[in-house]
């Protein structure tokens, strides 16, 4: 493939990440396209969170190259790279339990807002209906003055991914959003994937494969820092290197 930065919302290339002489990430490429999904699985310890990580800036890179519409983001901090418009959800929710749906959502939104600021000053319009499109879209709509801590697992995980929506980052990484969800909820959970990347790309950890298969466009299969397979869902699952490592067990 002649990939060039330009073609494409994320372009990996030949990313190294060594901790103390092991290579977690060693030279991986891919790269995301506009309004896909893209779901990475593999083995535990293949590499998957570290990923992100060095996505969204956490982790520094020992070599390679990151470049999200075209910006290199090896070079960059943390705040600039969400700044850039890279949402990143960690597997477990990090909201503010004492708040309400509400107050979470808004203290979310791009304005510079703190906790304080949020209570103290008076709501405008254009927060009011933000914040009621995106708790729409999460399935929280009635539950807005709801305090955060009463909401069950998968309505929090909701939340929280309405807290980087608010945010409207151009690509969003998800890490096992559906852990500790119902049935239902994962159908919900893939019914909002499918309707937010209509103005985003999303890369999703995950290792519910029925999930998978309701969501992704390409699947990145992961083996020990390097891809192992990548294409269709059925493409991946058909590929005797992918069964042999990780879907025959
Ligand atoms: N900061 C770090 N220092 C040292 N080793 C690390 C660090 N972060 C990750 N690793 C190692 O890198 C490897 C890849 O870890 P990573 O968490 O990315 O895997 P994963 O594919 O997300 O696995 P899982 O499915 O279990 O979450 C593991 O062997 C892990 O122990």
């Amino acid at each position: 493939m002649n990939a060039s930065a330009k073609d494409f919302v994320l372009s990996v290339e030949g990313l190294t990440v060594s901790f103390d002489g092991f290579k977690a990430v060693n030279d991986l490429s891919f790269y995301v396209d506009e309004n896909e999904i893209r779901v990475i699985i593999g083995p535990n310890g293949a590499g998957k969170t570290t990923v992100l990580d060095l996505i969204c800036g956490r982790t520094k890179a020992t070599d390679g190259s990151i470049k999200f519409r075209g910006k290199e983001l090896t070079k960059m901090k943390e705040h600039q790279i969400v700044h850039a418009g890279v949402g990143r959800k960690f597997q477990n929710p990090s909201i503010y339990e004492d708040l309400s749906v509400f107050e979470n959502l808004e203290i979310s939104f791009p304005r510079g807002r703190n906790v304080l600021g949020a209570l103290l000053f008076k709501r405008d319009r254009e927060v009011v209906s933000k914040v009621e499109e995106i708790a729409d879209l999460i399935f929280l709509k009635d539950h807005l003055d709801k305090q955060a801590a009463l909401l069950s697992h998968g309505q929090k995980q909701w939340l929280e991914i309405g807290m980087l929506l608010i945010q409207d980052p151009e690509l969003l990484m998800l890490d096992e959003p559906v852990a500790g969800m119902s049935v239902a909820e994962r159908k919900q959970t893939a019914e909002l994937l499918n309707k937010i990347t209509k103005d985003r790309s999303v890369i999703v950890i995950e290792h519910d494969m029925q999930f998978v298969a309701d969501i992704a466009n390409r699947v990145t299969v992961l083996h020990q820092g390097k891809v192992l397979s990548e294409g269709s869902m059925e493409r991946v699952q058909n590929d005797p290197k992918v069964k042999e490592v990780y879907l025959g067990h």
